[in-house]
């Protein structure tokens, strides 16, 4: 599809610093939502600046100045409602992609010894709370005596984190002028959303987990019980409006929960470690294998993304950080509504008494580091006639597999040949379980592109898993093909 030729994105030029080339920053169109829904790819916006970081300072707002032909005229309705730093990007734009919206490289980055900054975000434009009493807000958007505060203050501050950003993005939506009245038109829709708070009980039996639908099941109880039990019908109005109907709260929460970072940030003498919605850094999807990371710089109060040390970008490679590390699929599933088929650290119970040799099985995948961090040496001489074999998922079967090792006794070939049998064996016997095969979920997705994005966040879910098992089947092949060399 063509370029389109209405305006996406708003532009400025800041004229306070000394760089020679411009520093742009964008903010958020309201037309968003629509190429949201029409689910192009396209670019949202371009953010350029030099790569002089160190001139930062605060700016005053700047004047529109004339775009060039790819930027379009500013607007300059953002800075009217006074803010004074906004966000910076570096050679990233944001686009949708296969996972929703992402962070784009808009052109290739060497690598450097030093982490680079792609991304920043003023502490201003973020909607943050403490995670432990006394509550503090930053910026403190909540006014002395309004009831929203006696709601956040009556969650349990162990468990609750998330009813009381909730409560807080809802807040800043409705308030007159804040910025995140702009911004949540970048924010997924409850049909957008992987969320599975938003699932229905259909979508919950397809996940064919349920464990997992139970888990769900109640987390949804929790967010409905917690509205019941605040927006009652005599409740002040300027509650009763965050959130008129159930269904409000439960956008919201499923927004905290898929978008939020939980960060130790410093300022000056005060340290804590607070749960923040941080706007454009929400849009950084996840990988195992990220290419980025956040940080909290303190001098100036500022969310910083930057690329890893030595890690070499292309234009148009996705930018990603990592969500949660060590942490299984059915974790990711219940927080952020997706799954990954080659995740390191997912994991599969095995009952018999077989095991494998540990140290045979990594060499023969050259998988290389202590069992807490095992990774693949590429370096090493690639596997012949399966050079695109090893991936996560062979990470994970390193780590799940019942193996041995005792010093140094070898392996027995026939013995181990039986081991593996027989453990491809309870594999197959997992698969069997399901009631669908992991062929039949693809074709149900190939065939039903307009699938709602929870359904087919459940989907993909036992799919994961079966290829995931799949997966360890055919390394145990491998490996008894390979354990007579
Ligand atoms: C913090 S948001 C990232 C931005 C989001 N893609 C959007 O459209 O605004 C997290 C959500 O992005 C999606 N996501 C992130 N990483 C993903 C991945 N590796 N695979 C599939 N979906 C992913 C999931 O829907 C998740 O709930």
């Amino acid at each position: 599809m063509a370029s389109p030729s209405f305006p996406l994105t708003t532009l400025f030029s800041n004229h306070n610093l000394k760089s020679s080339k411009h520093v742009w920053t964008s903010i958020p169109q309201p037309n968003l939502r629509l190429l949201r829904r029409n689910g192009s790819r396209r670019k949202v916006a371009t953010l350029d600046t030099s790569s002089d970081l160190s001139s930062f300072q605060l700016f005053e707002p700047p004047k529109p100045e004339t775009s060039t032909s790819e930027m379009e005229p500013a607007d300059p309705d953002f800075y009217r409602i006074g803010y004074k730093r906004s966000v910076r990007a570096y050679g990233v734009e944001f686009m949708e992609g296969p996972n929703g919206f992402g962070v784009y490289a808009s052109r290739d980055v060497e690598p450097l010894r030093r982490a680079r900054v792609i991304m920043e975000i003023p502490i201003e434009l973020m909607v943050t709370i403490s995670q432990k009493i006394p509550w503090m807000f930053f910026p403190d958007i909540l006014p002395i005596g309004h009831p929203i505060f006696d709601i956040i203050n009556s969650t349990n501050p162990e468990t609750d984190w998330d009813l009381r950003l909730a409560c807080l993005l809802l807040f800043a939506l409705d308030l007159d002028g804040n910025f995140w009245q702009l911004y949540g038109d970048f924010l997924p829709n409850s049909a957008e959303c992987t969320s599975l708070l938003l699932a229905t009980k259909e979508d919950l039996l397809e996940l064919q987990d349920s464990k997992m639908a139970s888990i769900i099941e109640e987390n949804q109880r929790r967010a409905l019980e917690f509205w019941g039990k605040n927006w009652h019908s005599s409740v002040a109005l300027k509650v009763k409006r965050l959130a008129r109907d159930p269904e409000r709260f439960v956008w919201a929460l499923s927004i905290v929960q898929t978008r939020a970072f939980n960060l130790q940030m410093r300022m000056g003498a005060l340290v804590q470690d607070a749960n923040m919605l941080v706007p454009y850094a929400d849009m950084l999807n996840h990988s195992f294998q990220p290419n980025c990371f956040i940080h909290w710089r303190f001098k100036d109060r500022m969310l910083e993304v930057l690329i890893n040390a030595g890690q070499k970008i292309k234009k148009g490679d996705e930018m990603t950080i990592n969500y949660m590390s060590r942490q299984k699929n059915n974790l990711f599933m219940e927080k952020y509504g997706f799954s990954s088929p080659a995740n390191p650290w997912d994991v599969i119970h095995f009952s018999g008494n077989s095991k494998i040799h540990l140290d045979t099985f990594t060499s023969i995948f050259n998988i290389s580091g202590l069992p807490d961090e095992l990774y693949h040496n590429d370096s090493a001489l690639p596997l012949v006639g399966h050079e695109n074999f090893v991936d996560g998922a062979v990470i994970a079967a390193a780590r799940t597999l019942p193996t041995w090792s005792d010093g140094s006794t070898p392996p027995i070939p026939s013995i181990e040949r039986k081991s593996a049998k027989e453990l491809q064996e309870e594999c197959h016997q997992m698969l069997q379980e399901f009631p669908t095969t992991s062929d039949e979920d693809k074709k149900y997705l190939d065939s039903n592109p307009e699938t709602s994005r929870t359904l087919d966040a459940a989907i993909r879910y036992r799919m994961h898993r079966k290829l995931f098992i799949g997966k360890i089947i055919q390394a145990l092949e491998i490996y008894q093909d390979r354990i007579l060399f």
